[in-house]
């Protein structure tokens, strides 16, 4: 970041100096708006001022720096002894990006650090733009705007070669000028990218440009999901600020879903055993069996305990217990389909739900499953399961319900324990 002070007094520059120590390079100072100017040829991104300087004012000084074009949009941060309507009105007619009293630096310190804040994140611009646009000066002006914020820009000058990209690769925005050289106008490329709900890129930032003042068609733009509109000839620094912005406001959006996806996952999943848990089970159990029922398949509730846990937890200590718990849970997933619903809905208790598998799906899954932990003594012990399991058959459309499928097995599990552990046993509901 680098900044200039064009101070006259010696002693306020170094007042100012301790309030902007958390700046990575010191400002350079200057006390003539002569050394000042020639300090503008190199890049200048910060600029702090006063009022009354050796050789004119801070105003002329504002109003050269205004003129050049490359410094439209640099701050300027007037600091005043006295701030009064008249010296707020010649400010901002002289392009004075705000005024700071000489009594309250830390004020204008939080400024300064909210601006570099900023630009940290815009120096941070990466991916990919796409501009369609057919007169080639107008693409080569977004390109030589576009490529120092970090984005790389690919160009083309119809609707149909936008739209053949748009399917191929992922873009981090998308600019498009209305009228283009193909069939395709800028208005149906739009249409084209949102009416793909799901498709690639159907929620990329679309910024659309014309040179026609027709609100008209701008309305129409924006209604049919282009999410801003920039008139022709453009400012560079507007077209930055603009892309700036959407790339910006698409990154919070995909960083809240992301975290949105993240809780969502956490609050249907069991922690320990990576399963999901019974609140997820309980949603989906009924929308499952209730879609069974309805296309005539048959459904199969497992209820899966470990038998004498207490003992083990008792004899090993709860941690070896836990890997117990985990380890079983790896094996159930490793004998159950990508379609089953696996659940630890207790403390040793876990509960697969089966749609469409045939009449004896559910018994020789449950097999599979008492034999696969048997077989492979979770956490170097010898553990068994007792598993009931509840059936409804497919062709007879009898009604039923989670509910009423889980008190079935469990009264099959009350079973499977009562005739000595260590084994299945099949109920209809
Ligand atoms: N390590 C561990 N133990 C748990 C957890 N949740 C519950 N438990 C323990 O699991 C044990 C369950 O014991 P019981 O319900 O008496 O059943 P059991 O000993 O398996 O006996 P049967 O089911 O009749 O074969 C209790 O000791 C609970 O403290 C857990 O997350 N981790």
């Amino acid at each position: 970041m680098k900044a200039i002070g064009v101070l006259s007094s010696r002693f306020f520059r170094q007042v100012l100096q301790r309030h902007l120590v958390f700046l990575s390079e010191p400002p350079r100072f200057f006390s003539s708006i002569a050394d000042a100017r020639k300090a503008l040829d190199e890049s200048v991104d910060l600029i702090f001022l006063e009022r009354h300087l050796e050789d004119g004012s801070g105003f002329d000084f504002a109003r050269t720096v205004r003129r050049d074009p490359g410094m439209a949009s640099v701050p300027i941060l007037l600091v005043a002894t006295e701030i009064d309507q008249a010296l707020s009105a010649t400010s901002l007619e002289a392009g004075i990006t705000e005024i700071f009293s000489k009594y309250e630096l830390e004020r204008m310190a939080s400024y300064v650090r909210a601006f570099m804040n900023s630009a940290d994140v815009a120096l941070r611009l990466s991916g990919v733009a796409l501009v369609v646009e057919d007169s080639l000066p107008v693409l080569r002006f977004i390109r030589e705007a576009l490529e120092p914020t970090g984005l790389r820009v690919e160009t083309c000058t119809t609707g149909e070669e936008g739209r053949d990209r748009l399917a191929e690769h992922d873009f981090e925005i998308v600019l498009v000028d209305v009228l283009l050289g193909g069939q395709m106008t800028g208005l149906s490329l739009v249409r084209h990218v949102r009416q793909n709900a799901g498709g690639r890129n159907a929620r990329v930032p679309i910024l659309a440009m014309s040179g026609m003042e027709d609100a008209a068609r701008r309305i129409e733009l924006l209604r049919h999901g282009a999410d801003d509109f920039l008139a022709k000839p453009m400012l560079a620094e507007e077209l930055i600020a603009r892309v700036r912005n959407m790339v910006r406001i698409r990154r919070l959006l995909q960083e809240t879903e992301a975290q949105r996806d993240h809780l969502r996952r956490l609050a249907m999943t069991d922690q320990l055993t990576g399963l999901y848990n019974r609140h997820y089970l309980t949603e989906a159990a009924d929308r499952c069996i209730s879609e069974a029922r309805e296309k005539g398949l048959s459904a199969h509730l497992l209820v899966i305990d470990i038998d004498h846990f207490k003992h083990i937890n008792d004899t090993h200590g709860h941690s070896l217990g836990d890997s117990v718990l985990a380890e079983t849970a790896a094996r159930i997933r490793e004998v159950t389909g990508a379609n089953d619903i696996v659940a630890r809905t207790g403390g040793e208790e876990f509960v697969v739900l089966r749609v469409g598998a045939g009449v004896a799906g559910g018994l020789a899954l449950a097999e599979a499953v008492r034999t696969q932990v048997e077989r492979s003594r979770p956490a170097g012990l010898s553990v068994t399961v007792s598993i009931g399991v509840a059936e409804v058959v497919g062709e007879t459309k009898q009604p039923s319900s989670f509910e009423s499928m889980f008190k079935t097995a469990d009264t099959a599990l009350y079973q499977a324990k009562r005739f000595g552990r260590n084994r299945v046993v099949s109920l209809r509901d």
